[in-house]
């Protein structure tokens, strides 16, 4: 990145508002994205951000509620906080949403800090403060410094911060650790020690939660096993419950993981309980030293959430939900597998294409035999030749000794599931199409075609009747995959979320810990569009368990933001008991009238907020909320 000064930093930024233009290598991608963010929303860089501040009992209120996550951050910040002082900087740590909760560090600095607000009661999110360190991460879901004028406000350009936000042992956001100083002396380290601290605080999160858990560390340095370093992996059972982000990159792994994967999908060796390292490989034959610790020491307790000694609630995942209609394809789609036909998968991201495949498995013939998943579009181009057909012993430079028998060998007999198939290049489909047609593949470097017999489920979230029409999805690979089509309705068309959400809570273990949901978190979690389908449905509802103490009534503020807001809209509106699928009509009225009202006041945006009679970060935020 080149080194520019701040005033032509703030040239750059002014210019890349005016037009859009800015010249490459200049700034980071993620301040960037976050320029583009702020502008998208109608920020306006030479206004003074609306900061409103919390009231000092709304603070209490709020410092409570992360009454744990300030206690286990405390050690980390007071480490921080000689570091703080020599440099003139503050430690700040926020909740989840970018609310400043505390700060430490120089006196002198935090007068100036509080000029621009940077105080605690203020919520430095990125919709009302602009690309800052905290939202920007909050955003970004990742360490992120901003200097000088690579804020979005000229006023904050004073500032030079550094932030890293703060992830829960399921990989739930929870808060931001953030150091800032003037933007003249804030030193270099100051990325890194923060994100050292996020370390830290994670893996005392971790040791402290999951003491009733099986728990892997590991590393591939025998020497870091046991350090902040190391890979924590929780397993309840077999399944992984919990880990930390090292433990999952080492791994190739994200959160999805979690709930879903077993030991044995993971690790190809077992590790005995013991205070000694053992090796381990992984399935992609990584070796790594590990020692495993088996569940229960009695004298310890769990406390990441609560101060009072609860067992930790357990991840449960839900059993697949299927409506009538899904039902009733379900069967059809079992009697055409058993048939031998294809059958195609469509719908949006998670919406259970893959649950349904393996349902289908389930209940077809061939359920005792294998059912491989192949996600085409998370493999390399360079490798899915290879990886699909297999190859011969030194078939080619960096091929594994002993050749490998490839994903449709590796099905053969069972179930081959063939996830994002839109996704596969077009050079590979022709031959994909003919193994299916002469049910035989020729792994590379072979001269001889071995048979196949495997039954062909294919998942899409794409159009392939379009794709094929446009020519980017070979047609006669499409009727041949495509004879019998199943579309999974998206969450938000699914006529009973009701019944749905008390099934999955009661499945999740709502009931059995008398975590009750009120009346208006039950019409947001209903009414919400759920782009993320139930994969994004489900995880919520583990999120808001996990963070419930037992017999707790949930309110809205149990929330996080983004279903808060349509707690408020639904309460504003005085309809709290919409129909589902009304939120989306709510949602592009209250779009049409900001729009219509921006467009009056020719795109001021404070004008048109008073306007609207509502604050302008009110305004910022419905703004980002109608987007989304
Ligand atoms: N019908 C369902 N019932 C219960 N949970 C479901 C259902 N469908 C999906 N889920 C939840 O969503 C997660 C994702 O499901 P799945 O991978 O099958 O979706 P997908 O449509 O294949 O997604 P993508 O297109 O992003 O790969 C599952 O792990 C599960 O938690």
């Amino acid at each position: 990145m080149t080194m520019i000064s701040s005033t032509a930093l703030s040239r750059v930024r002014q210019k890349f508002l005016a037009d859009g233009n800015i010249e490459a290598g200049i700034v980071s991608a993620p301040i960037l994205r976050s320029w583009k963010r702020c502008s998208n929303v109608g920020l306006v860089s030479e206004e003074t951000p609306s900061s409103q501040v919390l009231t000092a009992s709304e603070l209490r209120n709020a410092m409570e509620r992360d009454e744990t996550l300030l206690r286990l951050s405390r050690p980390e910040i007071e480490g921080l906080y000689a570091n703080a002082k020599a440099t003139g900087s503050i430690i700040i740590l926020t909740d989840r949403d970018g609310l400043i909760l505390d700060t430490i560090g120089d006196a002198g600095f935090s007068e100036k800090a509080a000029r621009v607000s940077l105080q605690p009661g203020v919520s430095w999110g990125e919709t009302s403060n602009g690309t800052n360190a905290i939202g920007t991460a909050i955003m970004e879901r990742g360490p992120v410094a901003v200097h000088g004028s690579e804020h979005y406000f000229d006023k904050q350009s004073i500032l030079s911060c550094a932030a890293a936000p703060i992830l829960s042992p399921f990989g739930d956001l929870i808060g931001v650790l953030d150091i800032s100083g003037h933007a003249r002396t804030l030193h270099t380290h100051a990325e890194g020690l923060i994100r050292l601290s996020v370390n830290q605080i994670e893996h005392r999160l971790f040791e402290r939660d999951f003491d009733r858990f099986r728990i892997l560390r590991f590393h591939t340095d025998a020497a870091m096993v046991g350090t902040v370093r190391e890979g924590l992996l929780a397993f309840e059972g077999d399944v992984l419950a919990a880990a930390n982000r090292r433990g999952l990159a080492s791994l190739g792994l994200d959160w999805e993981a979690i709930g879903r994967k077993k030991f044995g999908e993971l690790f190809s060796s077992k590790v005995s309980p013991s205070n000694e390292d053992s090796v381990i490989r992984s399935r992609e034959g990584q070796r790594f030293h590990g020692r495993i610790r088996e569940t229960g020491r009695a004298h310890k307790t769990s406390v990441f959430f609560s101060q009072t000694p609860v067992q930790r609630p357990i991840v449960r995942s839900v059993e697949p939900y299927f409506d009538e209609d899904t039902g009733l394809a379900l069967k059809r789609a079992v009697r055409l597998t058993d048939g031998n036909v294809p059958v195609l998968i469509h719908g949006e991201t998670g919406t259970g294409k893959e649950i349904f495949a393996r349902a289908i498995h389930g209940l077809c013939a061939r359920k005792n035999k294998p059912f491989v998943a192949v996600n085409c579009a998370a493999l390399p181009e360079s490798l899915i030749e290879s990886e699909l057909f297999g190859y011969e012993e030194g078939a080619y430079t960096g091929a594994r000794k002993k050749g490998s028998l490839g994903l449709l060998r590796e099905a053969h007999g069972g179930v081959l599931f063939l996830d994002e198939i839109g996704d596969m290049p077009i050079s590979m489909q022709a031959r994909l199409l003919r193994a299916l047609q002469e049910r035989e593949v020729r792994p590379l470097g072979s001269s001889k075609s071995v048979p196949v017999d495997f039954c062909l489920l294919c998942a899409t979230h794409r159009n392939l009747r379009e794709l094929s029409q446009s020519g980017s999805f070979r047609s006669d690979l499409y009727y041949r995959i495509a004879q019998y089509t199943v579309s999974l309705k998206p969450v938000r068309d699914l006529s009973n979320r009701r019944n749905i959400l008390d099934v999955f809570w009661r499945q999740l273990g709502g009931r059995e810990r008398s975590v009750v949901l009120d009346e208006k978190v039950r019409d947001s979690l209903v009414s919400y569009d759920w782009p993320g389908n139930f994969r994004e449905f489900v995880s919520a509802l583990q999120a808001l368990l996990v963070l419930a103490e037992s017999g707790e009534i949930l309110s809205v503020d149990a929330l996080p933001a983004h279903l808060r807001q349509v707690a408020e809209e639904y309460s504003e509106n005085g309809n709290s008991k919409r129909e589902p699928g009304a939120q989306k009509s709510l949602k592009c009225l209250t779009k049409d009238l900001m729009q219509k009202t921006l467009d009056e006041c020719s795109g001021n945006v404070s004008q048109a907020a008073r306007k609207l009679g509502v604050n302008r970060s009110t305004l910022y935020r419905r703004l980002k909320f109608a987007d989304n």
